[in-house]
């Protein structure tokens, strides 16, 4: 799930003792941990010492309510979580790949197939550039391969949708910086699913022993920083919460008191906003340009959450918030309850326009914990074609 860099998560995937919940979020406040000393320092690092990526099936499956922490997995218990996700990855992703399966269903390899996979795929808001790469790339694949059957040409269209996917992979880093926490900053437009994938970022980081601190940067609605503080609570993590007042102000504050604190990670949430509303873009440039002062380097990552719902716009969404904040990734949620999911190989599509590589680090298809997972493209494809 994370790539974790940091010595002492290394050869370790067990999940820590679960952390006494924070007290609860009282306004205008930053609500400490029992200790407020750093973190207990890391064993000596190897001068040679190689990255360790913590692989995302190890998180255990959660049948409590969306915030519950489940207990620990078992040890033989990532094959079946992991094939557990792959069930509802396909399920979620039901109304986007219906229509492309349907295509192939008694069909013959002519013209009539590829018009027919050009109309799901536009309609699936897979974008007209991206769908003209695919067919071509398919028509490639199916004289290549000498495919007679429509069967085939589904499994090749897997493998184009895989290919074409692929740059959007890869994994979200914690623990590159020497010095200070890894720290996240999160927009997107209302109702996006920011504070609930945060929620779920923090349980899975929680989860690998990673101390998290978030901050609660929406001064606006009191219950956003509510839903931020059961997150917390629910985890036993920190959280820095205003009232009111400047959210630059409380990013900040959060950035530092994870400093001083040892945090391994501080995630920043913000309040929902349109990317027309111009004084709440200039508000979110000035957040992550005052983060920058509190840590040299920070934001490490700036991520805008995308609802798989509104399809091309959430296309139009990265566009006018990479303008304003220079994304490094996405995460896009809800795409258990659209037909829209093929806007992926639009986002795709625009990153090779820019030259630039910009992940898809999550996706999302339900609101349980265990439903936010690593995007991966070859599962992606295949089971938006299974
Ligand atoms: N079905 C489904 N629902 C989701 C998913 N991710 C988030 N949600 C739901 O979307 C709703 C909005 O999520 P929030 O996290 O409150 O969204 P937000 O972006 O923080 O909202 P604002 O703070 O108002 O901007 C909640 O009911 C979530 O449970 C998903 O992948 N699938």
């Amino acid at each position: 799930m994370f790539r974790f860099l940091k010595e002492k998560f290394f050869g370790g995937d067990k999940p820590p003792a679960p952390a006494a919940p924070a007290a609860s979020d009282a306004p205008a406040t930053t609500v400490p941990e029992p200790a407020a000393a750093p973190a207990p320092s890391p064993t000596p690092p190897a001068a040679t010492a190689a990255p360790v990526a913590v692989p995302v099936g190890d998180a255990a499956p959660v049948a409590a309510p969306a915030g519950d922490a489940a207990p620990a997995a078992a040890p033989n218990a990532s094959t079946a979580t992991r094939q557990g996700w792959l069930t509802r990855l396909r399920d979620g992703l039901r109304k986007t790949g219906s229509a492309l399966t349907a295509v192939f269903v008694g069909a013959r390899i002519d013209d009539a197939l590829y018009e027919e996979l050009e109309t799901a795929l536009l309609l699936a808001d897979a974008g007209t550039q991206a769908t003209q790469h695919l067919l071509q790339d398919l028509k490639h694949r199916v004289k290549a391969a000498g495919a007679t059957d429509a069967a085939q040409v589904r499994t090749l269209l897997a493998d184009a949708l895989t290919e074409w996917l692929a740059p959007l992979q890869k994994p979200l880093e914690v623990g590159a910086q020497v010095d200070g926490p890894t720290v996240w900053m999160v927009a997107g437009v209302n109702g996006a699913g920011k504070t609930t994938t945060i929620g779920k970022l923090t349980w899975h980081l929680a989860q690998h022993g990673a101390t998290v601190l978030l901050a609660a940067a929406d001064t606006f609605r009191a219950a956003a920083r509510e839903q931020l503080g059961t997150w917390a609570e629910r985890n036993g993590v920190d959280i820095v919460a205003q009232e009111g007042g400047d959210p630059a102000a409380v990013a900040f504050d959060a950035v530092s008191a994870g400093r001083a604190r040892g945090k391994d990670v501080v995630i920043v949430d913000t309040a929902g906003r349109l990317p027309t509303q111009l004084h709440l873009m200039e508000e979110l440039r000035k957040v992550k340009r005052v983060v920058a002062k509190a840590q040299t380097g920070a934001p490490h990552e700036v991520l805008l959450v995308i609802d798989g719902n509104t399809g091309q716009n959430a296309l139009a969404q990265v566009k006018a918030f990479d303008a304003a904040l220079q994304l490094t990734g996405l995460i896009v949620t809800k795409l258990d309850g659209t037909a829209k999911g093929g806007v992926l190989c639009a986002i795709a599509q625009w990153a090779r326009e820019q030259r630039r590589t910009l992940p898809v680090y999550f996706i999302g298809v339900g609101e349980r914990l265990e439903d936010l997972q690593p995007f991966d493209a070859r599962e992606f494809a295949q089971a938006l074609l299974a």
